[in-house]
């Protein structure tokens, strides 16, 4: 959270908010959102429909076969990613790993034909949200103020939710801001 914090107030400073502009120069903030999709996927299955026989991986695939194609495990496969349990978006540092559906360790909006077409603006979404409340505000969770203590279990559900609710309190970091009009 302190490198995040400290990339925003380099890069952003504290006079005006983090807009789509500033995400190209903040590499930090890109990382955290692509390990979060990376450990909590929204969809954690993606589904198709085999459209003549084939075989993949070595499994024979008749036509017509709903195939799920599973995200969440993906993104935790030992074989692709290094101690893939921690939460570490620092792995991405130097990488051009994408979430556009090109890197199959990697697939939180999907990929090929069908894959999310609202990709451009939801990316948009999650990084200047969470910018600006990394930006904005000190956050306090977990036993004793501890984020390594958040219970991050989760619950069942064709998108990914908590099994618990997050119980967080934030702290103003800042002056407000005055937006611009
Ligand atoms: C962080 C935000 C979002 C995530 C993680 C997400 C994720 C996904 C995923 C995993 C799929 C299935 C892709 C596949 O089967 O290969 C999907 C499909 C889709 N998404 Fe998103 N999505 C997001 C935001 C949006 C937004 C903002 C829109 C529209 C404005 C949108 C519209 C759609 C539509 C229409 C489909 C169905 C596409 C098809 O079946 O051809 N999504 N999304």
């Amino acid at each position: 959270m302190k490198k995040a914090v400290e990339e925003i107030d380099q890069v952003v400073g504290k006079n005006r908010l983090v807009q789509e502009s500033d995400i190209q120069n903040l590499p930090y903030l890109r990382s955290i959102v692509k390990e979060s999709f990376r450990l909590h996927p929204t969809a954690p299955l993606i589904l198709r429909l085999s459209t003549r026989d084939s075989t993949v991986g070595g499994y024979d695939i008749p036509a017509n076969t709903v195939v799920f194609v599973n995200v969440w495990s993906l993104g935790r496969d030992p074989a692709h990613w290094e101690r893939p349990l921690e939460f570490r978006p620092e792995r991405f540092a130097g990488t051009d790993m994408d979430v556009r559906g090109q890197d199959f360790g990697l697939l939180p909006f999907g990929g090929g034909r069908r894959m999310c077409p609202g990709i451009s603006l939801g990316l948009h979404n999650v990084h200047t949200t969470l910018g600006a409340m990394i930006q904005c505000f000190e956050w306090k969770a977990g036993k004793n103020g501890d984020l390594a203590t958040v219970d991050m279990e989760e619950g069942v559900g064709v998108t990914l939710p908590r099994a618990n609710p997050l119980v967080c309190v934030p702290v103003a970091r800042l002056e407000p801001i005055p937006l611009p009009v």
